[in-house]
């Protein structure tokens, strides 16, 4: 069958095609969250139902965590797998030098565990999350919800030191509520106007009392596919320097597409 996928959904599905490749018999692998990491998380289920591949999957997620579940991966915690071979996400934002903004989705604490406690990170992302600086979308950091007020102004007390926050800083929301994370916690989003020095952003972030995490990941990722929406992707090592092009055919079975709520 020939998936009637968007261009959108076309780039991320070929990005993930492309990037579970990697992935090998016997490994143990992290499964990051949101809708890019969605179609990888389905097509590692369908190669281990289809084709006998025997992994464990460690997810960044209860909402990956249920997916895994549900398409037939083995499901492990990180305690349990202790190391990972390999860790495949989506990202908000990409630089150059690969260093990425995550947790739009909410789920960057598990994420960054996870990836740093693997040999190698593998980005999965469609074109439009490349830019040049990081920075234009909104760097999520979590905060523990205790004084989280006192939290937020200290933050961007520290942030004006550094001269890169923007016109906000705002509490995530579910609705009315505060969007609360798979650790119990919120999220604050920072509305930067650049990040010169995304490292040491970083760094001066997760100083802060009641700071938990920042979405900035830097070093981390070591390989990323870019899917377009004509079926190409293009891969990127910064370790090897590699940079190819391939164009995949979106043609396959039923079941991977039956099931696209995620
Ligand atoms: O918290 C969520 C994650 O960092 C996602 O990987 C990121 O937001 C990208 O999500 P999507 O693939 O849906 O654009």
């Amino acid at each position: 069958m020939s998936a009637n996928l968007s261009p959108i959904d076309t780039a991320k599905f070929v990005a993930a095609r492309r990037a579970v490749e990697y992935v090998e018999d016997g490994m143990k692998v992290g499964l990051g969250t949101g809708s890019t990491a969605a179609w990888m998380v389905r097509c590692l289920g369908e190669l281990v139902r289809e084709e006998g591949l025997r992994i464990v999957g460690v997810p960044t997620s209860s909402r990956t965590a249920e997916l895994a579940r549900r398409v037939g991966i083995k499901v492990v915690s990180l305690d349990e797998a202790k190391w990972l071979d390999l860790t495949i996400d989506g990202a908000d934002e990409v630089d150059p030098a690969l260093n990425l903004i995550k947790g739009g989705g909410g789920a960057l604490l598990q994420e960054k565990i996870v990836a740093t406690a693997s040999d190698r990170m593998i980005v999965i992302a469609d074109a439009s999350k490349h830019v040049e600086t990081l920075g234009a979308f909104p760097l999520p950091v979590e905060v523990i919800p205790f004084g989280w007020q006192t939290t937020k102004a200290l933050v961007e007390e520290t942030l004006s030191g550094l001269d890169v926050l923007g016109h906000s800083t705002t509490l995530r929301l579910n609705g009315e509520a505060p969007y609360v994370t798979d650790e119990g916690n919120f999220i604050l989003d920072l509305h930067l106007k650049r990040i010169g020095n995304a490292r040491q952003t970083s760094l001066v972030l997760n100083q802060i009392p009641g700071v938990v995490e920042n979405g900035l990941f830097i070093d981390i990722c070591d390989i990323v596919v870019t899917g377009h929406g004509d079926g190409r992707v293009v891969i990127n090592d910064i370790n090897t320097g590699l940079r190819e092009e391939e164009r995949l055919e979106v043609v396959e079975s039923e079941n991977i597409f039956a099931d696209l709520d995620d």
